[in-house]
């Protein structure tokens, strides 16, 4: 048990044998083992050297999701996904170190200078046998200014064929974006999704707040979220994974991306107040 730190990133090792990475490089999850198998995916062609995203793990995106707005100017000036999946977070502390779990938390730094807005984002990654917490905490500190935010877990969950899983419990009359159709927006009918074709849809309020993926093979996960009402679900198979430079070869059989957050809507907190935005990841 314990928790090691690195120049480039904070390891956790639980005494089950399961085991997390969190990089300071945008506070990237990028490895979660449990069970003695790695859970999360990361291309083999991601830069880990702090030179663009990471490509895969748990990138974290705030305070936009997707492509940025057309106003306010500052954040109509946002790269895609925000910037706190670029920035050098700090580890914080040691929350918890016990059998139950062991907890980190992270600190963001201030915002690049154009995005003057005060707010605190935090992070905390708690590690048991086969369950992994990330809870991100967003404060407003502005003194009597609102603060408007997306935030959203971009989880690249690793799968042994992407061609084999079904992802249900998705309520039907859920609506959904479908990025696919040109953001045409859609009612789930309930159905387990399948992924024989590129998928990429943000679904708005899934009221049973937990996704579940079967990987076709006996395991796969629960995704449950707290706080984040919203969840992408993105794969973009060969026809549009082919295109994406930082993927490996065949990438998008490995993976399915199951992200939770505040990502259909802007998330408006009052000054001093708080949003935690949680996501519980069970291995099966
Ligand atoms: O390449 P990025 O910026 O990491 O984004 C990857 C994907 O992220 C998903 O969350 C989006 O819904 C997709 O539209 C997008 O392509």
């Amino acid at each position: 048990m314990g928790v090691t730190e690195t120049d480039k990133s904070v390891i956790i090792n639980h005494e089950s044998g399961s085991s997390a990475e969190i990089y300071l490089y945008g506070a990237t999850i990028v490895s979660w083992k449990s069970g003695g198998k790695e859970r999360l995916f990361v291309s083999g062609k991601a830069a880990l050297d702090g030179s663009k995203a990471i490509r895969g793990g748990i990138p974290i995106c705030f305070p936009i999701f997707g492509p940025p707005p057309s106003s306010p100017p500052e954040y109509a000036s946002l790269a895609q996904h925000g910037f706190a999946r670029n920035q050098i977070w700090k580890f914080e502390k040691t929350v918890m170190d016990r059998s139950e779990g062991v907890s980190l938390r992270f600190t963001a730094p201030l915002p690049p200078t154009e995005f003057q807005h005060k707010y605190k984002l935090a992070y905390v990654v708690t590690l048991s046998e086969h369950q992994l917490s990330t809870d991100l905490h967003i404060v407003n500190e502005e003194e009597s200014k609102e603060f408007t935010f997306q935030a959203l877990l971009h989880t690249y969950l690793a799968i042994p064929d992407s061609s084999k899983i079904k992802i249900s419990n998705v309520p039907q009359g859920t609506t959904y974006v479908d990025k696919i159709l040109g953001g045409k927006k859609v009612e789930s009918d309930g159905v387990d999704i399948v992924i024989d074709k590129p998928i990429d849809r943000v679904y708005h309020k899934v009221a049973s707040q937990e996704v579940h993926v079967d990987d076709g093979l006996g395991g796969g996960y629960k995704v449950r979220f707290r706080g984040f009402e919203d969840c992408t679900i993105w794969n973009p198979t060969e026809e549009t994974g082919k295109k994406i430079v930082d993927m490996e070869d065949k990438g998008w059989e490995k993976y399915i991306c199951i992200e939770p957050g505040y990502a259909r809507e802007f998330k408006s907190l009052a000054p001093g107040e708080e949003f935690i935005g949680q996501q519980v990841i069970t291995a099966l």
